[in-house]
């Protein structure tokens, strides 16, 4: 198993990989993207900081890749989509440079208030100059902190301590949870139009590219201060020289910018009071130590098949909603499996009901392990649990989900019902206390059948000599019965039986059974 590792990441973090029974961590840092593209073709995992860019064209030289790890928060360096198409898990570890990239957004924001590294460089060119840095205080001024997520909300709190009264724009900030914080809430033009310091916390979006533009610093104060320890993008670099050069803002701390290396000559340079650094909110050996171990733990757990926490382009399951939901992920692929095979045609539509106190879950990722069942029938390891909701909507299959709490009969039921060219199909399972899940109703009739194994299902006429006329076929092509369900609605209607049988019934022997007089339906399942 290779794991490839293109950014500096701590070793501490490096060790849970190598220690991985088959592992290879191969480490290569600065490659160009044809010798990623190269380098990565036979990686089973990938991992990242922000410097290596994971464009669709290295995703798709992958060969076996099943998840990228981003050491740290943002992943606009990785593309998502084509890692969703691909089927890769993307993870990253978003807990673990909070606290160092709030402090580096102080460390800025103070910087830039008192000049400090203008005051060091006049200092080592000879001068002793204590009246070109007369700085602001922070005591008594207004911030506006926008995105008010982790980072967003220790710079807040921090803010508070150097008794700063604080805006907060997010629009996941509620009311209630402003008030605890100490935080007063407001719209983006608010925000900005009161702050003296604005510092942004947001990622880079569609919605937050250029947030911070010619518009937004026209309706800032004369002298308002900026602050970028985000992304690059969130403010338009040239509204910002723009509005330095006007004296609108008096100075900005930038950590990040729109293209990284910031290029020398870029006009931001040529301000004196502008303070930068290279992109190193997240660079303490505390944050670097903390990323690193997070985010190959999260590796090591997707190569593990176990459950993760931190996916970017897929629901993540916690510990305890796996120990909840486990069992139905197995009964929804074994389902979509078993509809897959009933169905002629290509599936237009599919319902999927959940019933009792299943409905009362999160099944996100649940509808996932039937689509993977369903799909995974006919286009094969193609599909996995990240791409199948994106086949499913690439093959036109529209996916409805319909939640009964207060079902009747089973405490949990999970019914799937299909539409296709040939008619409809439905098929329902449960999780039966001490036998564990079981099919219990396949188009409309009552069975009780494990979904696993061989299986020959068939739809008849309800006629004595039927099942026995079936079996001696099966027993003609030497093929051993292990179990056997039967169930219908009414007598002499049309019975369904379920053979479990020890071997998959060969198309020859199918064909046989289909001309038996009184033979409506019949299926050889593989599950
Ligand atoms: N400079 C660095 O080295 C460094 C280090 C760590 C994180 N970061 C960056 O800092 C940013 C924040 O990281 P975080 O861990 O706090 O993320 P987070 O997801 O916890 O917080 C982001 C917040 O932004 C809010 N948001 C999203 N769209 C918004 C919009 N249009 N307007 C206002 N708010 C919006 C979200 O609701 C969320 O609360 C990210 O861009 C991350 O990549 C940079
Ligand atoms: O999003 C992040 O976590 C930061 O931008 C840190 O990026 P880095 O890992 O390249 O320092």
């Amino acid at each position: 198993m290779k794991i490839l590792v293109t950014d500096d990441i701590s070793p501490l973090g490096l060790a849970q990989l190598e220690a991985l029974p088959g592992a290879s961590l191969v480490v290569r840092t600065g490659l160009s993207e044809p010798e990623l593209m190269e380098e990565i073709r036979d990686a089973d995992a990938l991992l990242v900081r922000s410097q290596t860019q994971v464009t669709e064209r290295v995703i798709e030289a992958a060969q076996r890749l099943r998840v990228i790890g981003r050491a740290g928060v943002g992943v606009d360096n990785i593309d998502l989509a084509a890692a969703t198409r691909k089927g890769v898990v993307v993870v990253n570890a978003p807990d673990g440079n909070t606290i160092a990239a709030a402090e580096h957004t102080f460390a800025m924001l103070i910087a830039s208030a008192r000049y400090i590294p203008q005051a060091d460089a006049s200092i080592r060119r000879g001068k002793w100059d204590r009246k070109s840095f007369v700085g602001v205080e922070l005591r008594g001024k207004t911030i506006a902190v926008l995105g008010m997520g982790r980072i967003g909300t220790e710079v807040a709190k921090r803010a508070m301590a150097f008794g700063m009264r604080v805006l907060g724009y997010d629009p996941f900030l509620t009311e209630e949870r402003a008030r605890e914080l100490g935080v007063i809430r407001k719209s983006l033009e608010e925000a900005i139009a009161e702050a003296d310091f604005i510092t942004v916390h947001t990622p880079l979006t569609k919605e937050t590219r250029h947030m911070l533009n010619r518009d937004a610093f026209a309706r800032m104060k004369e002298g308002v201060r900026i602050v970028n320890c985000a992304r690059g993008g969130i403010i338009d670099e040239e509204a910002l020289c723009e509005a330095l050069a006007s004296g609108k803002v008096a100075a900005a701390a930038l950590d990040v910018f729109e293209q990284e290396p910031i290029p020398a000559d870029h006009p931001l340079l040529s301000f004196p009071n502008v303070v930068v650094t290279p992109h190193l909110g997240a660079s303490t050996h505390e944050a670097q130590v903390n990323v690193a171990i997070d985010v190959a733990a999260e590796v090591v757990r997707v190569l593990r098949g176990e459950p993760f926490r931190n996916a970017v382009n897929m629901p993540s399951l916690t510990k305890e909603q796996k120990e909840v939901l486990e069992p139905y992920l197995l009964l929804g692929e074994q389902l979509g499996l078993f509809i897959a095979q009933l169905v002629d045609g290509s599936i237009a539509d599919l319902e999927i009901t959940y019933g009792g106190q299943l409905a009362n879950y999160d099944v996100a990722f649940v509808t996932r392990t039937v689509l993977k069942g369903l799909l995974g029938y006919r286009h094969g390891d193609e599909v996995n649990y990240v791409n199948a909701p994106y086949l499913a909507e690439q093959s036109g299959l529209s996916v409805r989900e319909t939640k009964q709490p207060r079902s009747k009969v089973y405490t949990n039921l999970l019914a799937l019902r299909v539409r296709s060219e040939d008619g409809e199909h439905r098929i329902a399972g449960t999780l039966f206390n001490g036998f564990g899940p079981r099919i219990i109703e396949i188009d409309g009739y009552s069975v009780d059948a494990p979904p696993q194994g061989k299986i020959l299902f068939t739809r008849h006429v309800d006629k004595p000599g039927m099942i026995g006329k079936i079996g001696t076929w099966l027993g003609n092509a030497d093929i051993n019965i292990a179990g056997m369900q039967v169930g219908r609605k009414e007598t002499g209607g049309e019975a369904v039986m379920l053979l479990s049988v020890d071997r998959k019934v060969p198309e020859d022997v199918l064909a046989q059974i289909r001309q038996m007089e009184g033979i409506r339906f019949v299926r050889a399942i593989d599950l």
